[in-house]
């Protein structure tokens, strides 16, 4: 009884079901925030609930954000349901803590860092291109929602498993939607199963990077091929001070799966949104545009080899946000390693999007579920016109030539 005097306000709802049904309802219906508002209006910032047959706390505001994110280890802890520890593998880096966490962290960061990263952006650039040849150039209409998906997904793919288009790549693409549906299936492994198709997925998921494991390890070793060639020939090339393997393989599948899926469902989502704010608003569109076709904008120089025709400080001098009031990457020791690449994708197919494209929305419903991440309704198809005469002029000053 003491325990519970000493719990927040908020009740537990029904035996294992809590409050999980009615938060899933309002999310499909995008009306989570009306719900989280709700929550706080009757219990005020902290209150108890049950979510997923789990006893459970919500944190609402900028102290509790801080509290989250700075909390010593011992006392909070990331702890993933079962389920999620069997399709994502037990030695991802959502899994573990402390000293392993950092050591995986370390080496996850040592390949998104922008010195790094900028290696890679003329594999990102020539993705972009040969997706908008492929799936944008010669169509009058597009489905924004589901080529952004096709786009980060591939881009992801090259970059971290350095395989390139044709069959392994598309086999992959399956697989991994395949598993990601798991991740809020009921966990019941029967034949007829969601939670059981996953399983069968994740397995073959393995089969394949675990040969690409070997693939890449024989290149680095025998062929000398170079260590920052993708995500797994990096990860498998790094050595401790007795020169063995900093990660084992077992860290490298479930690693390279994580960055997988956490690298390309949000990203796809942002741009869409993009596109959709453009086309909403016009004068986003005009100001980007203007930035894009006169200036050039890029926030980091040392990614793009020609600072000068970027021009960072226009966005540098707005009023930085209180600190943790903005968490869309989360923050302190688990803050998103992959911001950085983040910035670099969504400026690389904007800066694309707005120098070949004007666009205008050509459904009724331009509105988004949350399954949990948002899912556009109708796949916010657009409307496209090129613009022909600058294209080339401009797709060439993303890869650092001198217009
Ligand atoms: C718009 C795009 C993205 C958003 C909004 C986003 C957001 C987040 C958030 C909120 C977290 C959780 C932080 C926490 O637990 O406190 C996270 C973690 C993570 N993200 Fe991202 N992310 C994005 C893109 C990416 C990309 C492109 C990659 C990889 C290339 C990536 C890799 C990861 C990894 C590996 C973690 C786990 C970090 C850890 O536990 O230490 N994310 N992300």
């Amino acid at each position: 009884r003491l325990a519970t005097k000493r719990l927040p306000p908020g009740s537990m709802g029904l035996p294992v079901i809590g409050q999980s049904l009615s938060l899933l309802k309002a999310m499909k219906a995008n009306t989570g925030d009306e719900w989280f508002q709700d929550r706080i209006r009757k219990y005020g910032p902290i209150s108890k609930l049950s979510l997923f047959g789990t006893p459970s706390i919500f944190l609402h505001g900028q102290a509790a954000n801080k509290f989250i994110y700075t909390c010593d280890g011992n006392k909070l802890a990331n702890n993933q349901p079962k389920s999620i520890s069997r399709l994502m593998g037990e030695r991802s880096i959502i899994e573990l803590s402390g000293e392993d966490h950092k050591r995986i962290r370390a080496a996850l960061v040592s390949f998104l860092k922008p010195e790094v990263l900028k290696q890679y952006v003329g594999k990102l650039d020539e993705e972009i291109r040969h997706h908008l040849d492929m799936h944008w150039h010669g169509k009058q209409e597009v489905k924004v929602g589901p080529l952004m998906k096709t786009l980060t997904f591939n881009i992801i793919c090259s970059l971290i498993f350095g395989i390139e288009r044709g069959e392994r790549r598309d086999l992959l693409v399956g697989l991994f939607q395949e598993l990601i549906a798991g991740v809020l299936a009921i966990p019941v492994n029967l034949p007829f199963t969601q939670f059981n198709r996953s399983l069968q997925a994740n397995a073959k998921i393995k089969a394949i990077v675990m040969d690409l494991i070997r693939e890449k390890r024989a290149a680095f070793e025998q062929q000398g091929a170079s260590p920052h060639q993708d995500l797994i020939t990096c990860l498998l090339s790094m050595r401790d001070e007795d020169n063995s393997s900093v990660l084992s393989d077992e860290e490298i599948l479930d690693n390279a799966k994580i960055v997988m899926i956490a690298g390309h469902d949000t990203t796809s989502i942002l741009l869409t949104v993009m596109v959709r704010l453009f086309a909403n608003d016009p004068s986003v569109y005009e100001a980007v545009s203007q930035v894009w076709a006169f200036s050039m904008t890029q926030m980091d120089e040392t990614i793009f080899p020609n600072p000068s025709k970027f021009d960072p400080k226009r966005f540098e001098q707005q009023v930085p946000a209180p600190p943790y009031s903005f968490v869309a990457f989360g923050g302190g020791p688990r803050i998103c390693p992959g911001y950085e690449f983040v910035k670099i994708e969504t400026l690389a197919m904007v800066h694309y999007l707005v120098t070949r494209f004007t666009w205008k929305l050509s459904c009724k419903d331009d509105s988004f579920s949350r399954e949990p991440l948002p899912v556009f309704n109708q796949g916010l198809p657009i409307q496209i016109t090129p613009k022909e005469s600058s294209g080339a002029l401009q797709s060439r000053a993303l890869r650092g030539d001198r217009i």
